[in-house]
């Protein structure tokens, strides 16, 4: 189908990784490639310990826009009216879902032409086209990665499996580990302090957002 399905878009702090407590339009399309986001796929899905809900179109701001100039003007409508004097520290944050199943060189154009910095959470089983100003890759245990560069690389730790030894020769300019929401997200945040304590490369994202109340 032409257009963009969007689930929701809103205005925020960016709450994980380098660029944490940011302000920031996010824009989270419907859809991924890994998990069809219905709670009878979880188990069988390549990635099962996803926290967020992109299925259709039904948020706030969420809606099928028809064109790339449309979804840059909701965009820079809920940033507000001063993005043009702010245009060095307007971000928007790509995500989903999957954002690299939808994103392509209009809304890019669309969104740079409004005046924002364009950054975008992928799971880097899709290469990103030019022009992106911040690419997050989060691999998931399993797939392969094609997308190896960026400026983070952001890993839900632990996925027993995943090797991290191996991204390490990526290149990203920063490796972050983020303890994995869920029943056990106390031992999985002992574990990614443990991991931080043995390898000094890395460093703790945290979802910020979460501790904080807001989305
Ligand atoms: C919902 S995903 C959407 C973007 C893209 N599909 C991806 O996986 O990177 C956004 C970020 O949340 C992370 N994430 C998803 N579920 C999580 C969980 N249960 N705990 C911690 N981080 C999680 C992902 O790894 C990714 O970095
Ligand atoms: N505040 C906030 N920060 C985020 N950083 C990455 C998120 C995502 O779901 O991609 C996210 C999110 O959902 N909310
Ligand atoms: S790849 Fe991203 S959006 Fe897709 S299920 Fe995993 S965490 Fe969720
Ligand atoms: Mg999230």
């Amino acid at each position: 189908m032409a257009g963009y399905a969007v689930k929701e878009m809103f205005l925020t702090l960016q709450g994980e990784g380098l660029q944490i407590g940011r302000r920031a339009v996010f824009l989270r399309f419907a859809g991924c490639n890994l998990w069809s986001g219905r709670e009878q796929d979880r188990a069988t899905a390549q990635c099962t310990f996803c926290d967020t809900d992109f299925v259709g179109t039904d948020g706030d701001n969420g809606g099928r826009y028809p064109d790339a100039a449309a979804l840059a003007k909701k965009a820079a409508a809920l940033w507000g009216e001063r993005l043009e004097d702010e245009a060095g520290h307007a971000l928007i944050v790509l995500t989903g879902g999957e954002p690299l199943l939808q994103l392509d060189a209009p809304l890019i154009d669309a969104l740079k032409a409004r005046g924002f910095r364009i950054a975008i959470e992928t799971n880097g089983t899709i290469a990103a086209p030019e022009g992106i100003d911040w690419i997050c890759v989060s691999p998931k245990r399993g797939t392969e990665i094609v997308q190896r560069s960026g400026n983070e690389l952001k890993m839900v730790w632990p996925q027993p499996g995943l090797d991290f030894r191996a991204m390490e020769a990526w290149n990203f300019d920063h490796f972050l580990v983020q303890p994995m929401d869920g029943p056990a997200l106390q031992a999985t945040q002992e574990a990614c302090i443990d991991f931080v304590l043995r390898h000094p490369r890395w460093r703790l994202s945290i979802q910020s957002h979460k501790l904080i109340g807001v989305r």
